[in-house]
């Protein structure tokens, strides 16, 4: 079986991506791995919702998601972030295809807490056999949306959504592309991260806001079947690697 690289980018990230992003997604690709892309688009949900003039909240990371957010969350991110990621993609030469959770039942999902957070699910089903085979020939670009079994979206983090998918796909490595060099303490990148450490930070207020979903998601996907995770800002540097000592 070929190995698998998953790579989440931000949306502040998918904004400005280096040219060395593509090209280690090509190197990947050359060497016979498959990639498969989760992007998010944060920033860009709550620009258009201040257009329209919806509430923007947030709970701890979560985006809180009334149908009308959740209308604009499918738009922007299957509307605007999507084509553009793939779109660039596919400039560099590279086969690429845009998926969503609707396709062929790709990510099933129920939800968290519809009374606090509206319509934001977790996944819960994936399919993983369609997936991989449309990942054979192209690099898969996917959304972080779910439906219900009774067919609702739902919108999902999209760190906590790469982590789970990174896991049922048993990924060789799971990256988490975003707009800091990694994990940061008092400036400089920390180079590795044991659980104990990132408890501390969090207890220390050095780890806050944006970075504690993708803490989270780190250590779950080294839980779960995930050989190697990274956060960093450039595909070409670890940043930091996340160490998972089993107790
Ligand atoms: N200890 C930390 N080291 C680095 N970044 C941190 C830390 N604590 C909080 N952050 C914040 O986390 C942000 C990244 O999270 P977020 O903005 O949600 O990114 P993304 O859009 O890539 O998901 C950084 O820009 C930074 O402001
Ligand atoms: C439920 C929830 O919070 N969903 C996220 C999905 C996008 C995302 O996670 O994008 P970033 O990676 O750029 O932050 C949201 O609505 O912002």
């Amino acid at each position: 079986m070929k190995k698998i690289i998953v790579v989440k980018i931000g949306g502040n990230a998918s904004n400005k991506l280096p040219s060395t992003f593509f090209k280690q997604i090509q190197t990947w690709w050359h060497e016979g791995k498959q990639v498969l892309i989760i992007h998010g688009g944060g920033p860009q949900i709550s620009k258009w919702s201040d257009k329209l003039h919806l509430d923007v909240e947030k709970i701890n990371g979560v985006r809180v998601t009334d149908p009308e957010t959740l209308d604009v969350t499918k738009a922007v991110l299957l509307g605007l972030v999507q084509p553009k990621l793939c779109q660039s993609i596919a400039d560099f030469g590279l086969p690429v295809i845009g998926l969503n959770a609707s396709d062929n039942h790709l990510l099933e999902g129920k939800y968290l807490n519809q009374s606090e957070y509206g319509e934001v699910g977790k996944i819960t089903k994936i399919n993983i056999a369609w997936l991989l085979q449309e990942m054979q020939n192209k690099i898969g670009v996917l959304a972080p949306l779910a439906q219900t079994q009774t067919g609702n979206w739902l919108n999902v983090n999209a760190d906590t959504a790469a982590a789970t998918i990174a896991s049922q796909l048993n990924a060789e490595s799971l990256v988490l592309l975003t707009d800091v060099p990694g994990v940061l303490k008092s400036g400089e990148v920390v180079p590795e991260l044991t659980e104990t450490f990132a408890d501390e930070l969090f207890q220390q207020h050095i780890i806050k806001s944006g970075m504690m979903p993708k803490i989270k998601a780190s250590f779950s996907a080294l839980k779960n079947g995930v050989h190697q995770t990274f956060i960093t800002n450039d595909l070409g540097r670890p940043g930091t690697q996340f160490q998972y000592v089993e107790k």
